[in-house]
């Protein structure tokens, strides 16, 4: 049997410590993720499935429990460290890219993190091929704005760029936050169908949290619901296949 990539074991956070105020947040989540792993998480507002992400992303601290990454305990990894495996997109597409940097210039920021400040920009012309490549899988004509700041770019293509910069290292977990939510029915529908299909060529490990049942049906291979701060259902293959979305409503509220 295959080693989890990911591992969180009785994972507990609480928010306002030893306060009047203090309140629990996850409950001792117990779960185990596989290489190849597309899981959608579902859960009303409050349920904690952005505290989930700042638990795995290392921006909230762990209470108590363990979060293990290739079998290595990583609780008091740094976030900046966790970025070697690990990348996030979130929902607003303001984040994660700078604004006055062309989009190219973005790309190979990325693809260059964690190199020397100096080096970062050399190799930027024998790269564009590659970029124009990797932009042209998005359908929103990223692929002819390469010169163009990110801070011109349409709110669309600039959460495309968000999307392709946090995969361009292929990371060993991508956390995907409500990452097509700010977007218009039609553009969220194509980033996420090239999200899909970047998943299964690079075989990337990724949690994604959505608010759209369809949408949490229709992709991935496993799907988790999240309520009050533990997980309520995790389903996976056939039987995430089987399910309806009269299922899904039974088991939470929307
Ligand atoms: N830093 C904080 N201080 C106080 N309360 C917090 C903090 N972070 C999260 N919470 C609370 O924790 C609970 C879970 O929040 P979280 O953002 O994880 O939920 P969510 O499932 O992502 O919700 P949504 O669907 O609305 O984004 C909420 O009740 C929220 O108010």
């Amino acid at each position: 049997m295959t080693n989890p990539i990911l591992e969180l074991q009785n994972v507990t956070t609480y928010v306002n410590r030893h306060t009047p105020d203090e309140q629990k947040i996850l409950r001792g989540i117990n779960l185990k993720v596989y290489p190849g792993d597309f899981i959608t998480i579902l859960g009303s507002n409050g349920a904690g499935k952005s505290t989930l992400f700042n638990t795995i992303g290392g921006n909230l601290a762990v209470d108590d429990g363990h979060i293990l990454v290739n079998e290595k305990d990583i609780t008091r990894l740094s976030e900046e460290k966790r970025t070697r495996f690990l990348s996030r997109v979130f929902q607003d597409p303001k984040l994660g890219t700078a604004p006055r940097m062309t989009v190219s210039e973005n790309l190979l920021l990325a693809e260059k993190r964690g190199a020397r400040r100096g080096l970062v920009f050399r190799g930027l012309k024998r790269q564009m091929p590659h970029f124009r490549e990797i932009t042209g899988t998005m359908e929103n004509d990223l692929s002819n704005r390469l010169n163009t700041p990110a801070g011109e770019l349409s709110g669309g293509q600039r959460q495309a760029l968000s999307f392709l910069m946090a995969t361009i290292k292929r990371p060993d977990i991508l956390l995907l936050d409500e990452h097509t939510a700010a977007l218009d029915p039609k553009t969220s529908q194509e980033l996420l169908q090239a999200t899909d299909d970047r998943i299964r060529e690079d075989k990337l490990t990724c949690l994604m949290i959505t608010h759209h049942l369809e949408d949490a049906l229709k992709y991935g291979n496993r799907l988790i619901v999240l309520d009050k701060g533990q997980i309520k259902i995790d389903v996976s293959g056939d039987e995430k296949q089987k399910l309806t979305i009269d299922d899904l409503y039974k088991y939470f509220e929307i």
